[in-house]
């Protein structure tokens, strides 16, 4: 029987920070830039996180974006989802919008999620206390900086709300969490692995979390490909979900 000293909340927040220290170590040491720093850090990082979800949870199955995918997993009631550096880009611009993603979906369920801002020094998951925000009058809504989808801009203009560009769907989504935005809305193509961890932790902070129809987030899937979601304040799902139900 493996060992479950630490529950799965924890244990996904613990591997993320540690991911996300031998991250900045890398990327302090200077020895590379460019693709090759990010090339390095995904590959890191990866190994690490298997090598201890492999020790902490051995009978589980696991999705990464950085390892090969035999698809046993499908068969698998928990199958962890990660992203060991989501943000490779901004990672390798030295900037401070990337993330470590450690999900667990249980039954296709984005049930557990730790998401690490390293260069931010900050980590949720999903089993923390999360602080009651006020929504605020004029929306703010989280994009991507390189790829922000026609859906968002069209849902934009719709609320008067305000863009803001940012790299990495967890970091987008932990700005919704904390309060620093309303909305997250990406179309257009993503991955499990890009939005398991922050689905998870934006549902356990009481936030909707869903595909660009409505219809629930579901994981483990054979294809991996999960490609558009959003991620708001309850109280502006309907009516965000009701302008992209009339473009
Ligand atoms: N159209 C698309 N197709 C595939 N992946 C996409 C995508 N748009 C965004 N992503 C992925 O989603 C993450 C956040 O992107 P963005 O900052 O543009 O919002 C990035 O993950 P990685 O950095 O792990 O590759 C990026 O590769
Ligand atoms: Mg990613």
């Amino acid at each position: 029987m493996e060992s479950r000293s630490v529950n799965d909340a924890e244990l996904a927040r613990d591997i993320a920070e540690e991911a996300g220290r031998l991250l900045l170590a890398i990327r302090a040491e200077g020895r590379e830039d460019g693709k090759a720093l990010g090339v390095r850090g995904d590959h890191e990082a990866n190994a690490l996180i298997l090598a201890r979800l492999a020790a902490a949870r051995p009978g589980d199955a696991i999705l990464s974006e950085e390892a090969g995918d035999d698809r046993v997993r499908c068969a698998c009631p928990r199958v962890w989802i990660v992203d060991p550096l989501d943000g490779t880009r901004e990672y390798s611009e030295g900037r401070d919008d990337w993330a470590v993603h450690v999900a667990l979906a249980v039954d296709r369920v984005p049930l557990i999620g730790a998401v690490a801002l390293p260069a931010q020094g900050v980590t949720f998951d999903s089993g923390q206390q999360f602080a009651t925000i006020e929504t605020p009058r004029r929306p703010r809504m989280v994009v991507s900086r390189t790829r922000p989808p026609e859906a968002a801009l069209t849902v934009a203009r719709a609320l008067d709300a305000e863009l803001i560009p940012m790299g990495s769907a967890g970091a987008k989504a932990m700005a919704v969490v904390d309060g620093r935005a309303d909305i997250y809305l990406h179309a257009g193509g993503q991955y499990e692995w890009d939005n398991c961890a922050p689905a998870a932790v934006a549902i356990a902070a009481g936030l909707s979390a869903t595909r660009l129809d409505g219809a629930a987030l579901v994981y483990n899937c054979e294809d991996p490909m999960l490609p558009d979601l959003l991620i708001c304040r309850a109280e502006l799902r309907d009516v965000v979900l009701a302008i992209l139900a009339g473009t």
